[in-house]
């Protein structure tokens, strides 16, 4: 297993906002058809450390590789058609659309925002509806297929949201909290949707439930102020001294699957 090549890497990557070092030598390295977790506390880091992954804010240091091939210095545009997709915790759905379109046009033109330029797609439009349809089968969206997106439940508009990473066809999807403001019922139809997803993909999450983290990571990296506290697996992670002291002692609970 060590001797695999990460499907994404990390090493000693830095981060900073202006004088403000939110990331520093950040190193990690996620196994390819693994479901990885980053968790820790409140600011620190983790959803820097996606910004970072996907190209969205520039590393101030150190290297980031997809497969092996550094990736540093490609646009996050550029990202997405070697295989990373992302679905934000802020909602990203075109709300009056139907949950078929949103996914048509996430599956022509490989990220929301390229949606909106669907003339850069790159598939014809029976291939992308295709897609939209086998999507909506696996997320369990297939019986509000023609509703509009405004129109869905919270839970539903969650799962929406990793409809469209999903329609990109990525190798690697970043989920970010998505689980964030969910009741109970839809936490449990997220855990088993990222649970299947990464039976073809991988997944890296953030994630503030520990249940779920607990009970369906191979690896989980914890972050403490803009640096990996620990990487292992559940079992050490909710066990390792230091990991409970940057909770306080109080948060890392959860069944280990
Ligand atoms: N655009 C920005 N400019 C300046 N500082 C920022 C910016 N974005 C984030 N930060 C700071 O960087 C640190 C890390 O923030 P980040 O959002 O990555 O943490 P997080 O672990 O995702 O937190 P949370 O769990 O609350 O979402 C925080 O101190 C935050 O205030």
């Amino acid at each position: 297993m060590s001797t695999q090549v990460p499907i994404l890497a990390a090493d000693n990557l830095g981060v900073r906002y202006g004088s403000f070092v939110a990331l520093s030598d950040v190193t990690l390295s996620i196994r390819p058809n693994t479901i990885h977790s980053v968790i820790g506390p409140n600011g620190a880091g983790k959803t820097t450390l996606f910004h970072a992954l996907t190209g969205r804010v520039r590393a101030s240091s150190g290297r980031i590789s997809l497969n092996g091939r550094d990736i540093t210095h490609v646009s996050d545009d550029k990202r997405v058609p070697l295989g990373i997709a992302r679905s934000f915790q802020v909602t990203s759905l075109f709300q009056n659309l139907s949950v078929r379109e949103n996914l048509r046009l996430a599956a022509q033109g490989r990220t929301p925002l390229q949606a909106l330029a669907p003339w850069r797609g790159v598939d014809p439009r029976g291939g992308a509806l295709a897609v939209a349809d086998e999507v909506m089968e696996r997320l369990e969206l297939a019986h509000v297929s023609e509703r509009a997106a405004g129109e869905l439940s919270h839970g539903q508009q969650r799962r929406l949201e990793v409809g469209m990473a999903v329609a990109a066809k990525p190798r690697l999807i970043l989920l970010d909290e998505p689980t964030s403001g969910m009741g109970i019922d839809d936490v449990e139809a997220m855990k088993a949707l990222i649970r299947d997803l990464g039976r073809d993909h991988t997944v890296l999450f953030i994630e503030h439930n520990m249940g779920i983290v607990m009970n369906i990571s191979d690896t989980v990296t914890v972050m403490r102020a803009g640096r990996v506290l620990v990487e292992g697996p559940p079992a050490l992670v909710r066990d390792d001294p230091e990991v409970r002291r940057a909770y306080l002692g109080n948060m890392i609970t959860g069944d280990i699957a």
